[in-house]
């Protein structure tokens, strides 16, 4: 596990700037390379900017995409096409703009039914997904950023302090229940599998996050601070603005 790294910016749209444009480069560094970058998104709000900030340097600078995958951290467990699902927000802010091949495109399962066990059938339909992507190499394709907005809480993706998800450390992904932050029920990739992405991005604006912030750089536990478990392989940063790291 990486040691976190901090970048600081001025406000939320500096940082989402800033990360977006780092972002471009290592997805170009990876398309001169001539391998694919597996990017995991997530949802929120510096999240979703974050991917706006992604399509405008993208559209700026011809960005290519055909090497490009495109995962989810989290969903909120919600019909197809709902305003409120990850899925139509990151399509909105960046898929709708890019020329990425749909196979490439990978969101969690919708949730078109009313049942309890559709989550998890939806929970293991993704993991099934994310091992073929991996072809063979282990449960997970190799992701090189996996992005994460963080909640005042300490959640991660849908990681939620003193839920069980937060402890699953075999299944790559967990249906999440009685989440405190609607909707009640989502998806989301656990900590083991997060912690194999080359790189782990925390993403935090606003003063209601100094707290997790301070936690999450801390030796909290994951169940008190799930960012706390956050880190990837190689990199680990903190993207933070002026008042996310008051408290540091
Ligand atoms: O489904 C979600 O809501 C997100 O995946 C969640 O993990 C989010 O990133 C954080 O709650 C931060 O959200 P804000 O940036 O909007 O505070």
């Amino acid at each position: 596990m990486s040691e976190p790294e901090i970048v600081r910016t001025i406000d939320a749209e500096q940082l989402a700037q800033s990360a977006a444009s780092r972002l471009a480069k290592l997805i170009v560094s990876a398309e001169t390379e001539g391998r694919d970058f597996h990017l995991v998104l997530t949802g929120g709000g510096v999240g979703i900017r974050t991917l706006a900030a992604l399509r405008d340097e993208a559209l700026a600078c011809g960005m290519k995409w055909s090497h490009v995958h495109l995962w989810w951290g989290d969903e909120r467990f919600l019909p197809e096409g709902d305003p409120e699902r990850n899925e139509t927000q990151a399509r909105e802010a960046l898929i709708a703009d890019i020329d990425i091949p749909a196979h490439q495109v990978h969101p969690m399962p919708s949730s078109d039914g009313t049942d309890h066990a559709e989550a998890e059938r939806a929970a293991t339909t993704y993991s099934q997904a994310l091992a073929v992507a991996a072809r063979g190499k282990g449960p997970v394709p190799e992701f090189d950023v996996c992005l994460l907005g963080l909640g005042p809480d300490a959640h991660v993706a849908s990681l939620f302090p003193g839920l069980p998800g937060v402890h699953e450390d075999e299944a790559a992904v967990v249906a999440v229940h009685d989440s405190p932050k609607p909707p009640p029920t989502r998806i989301s990739l656990t900590l083991c599998a997060i912690g194999t992405a080359r790189q782990v991005w925390v993403l935090a604006a606003g003063e209601s996050k100094a707290e997790a912030v301070r936690l999450g750089l801390s030796d909290a536990s994951v169940d008190r601070a799930p960012v706390a478990g956050a880190r990837g392989a190689e990199r680990t940063v903190f993207w933070l603005d002026q008042a996310a790291s008051a408290q540091l």
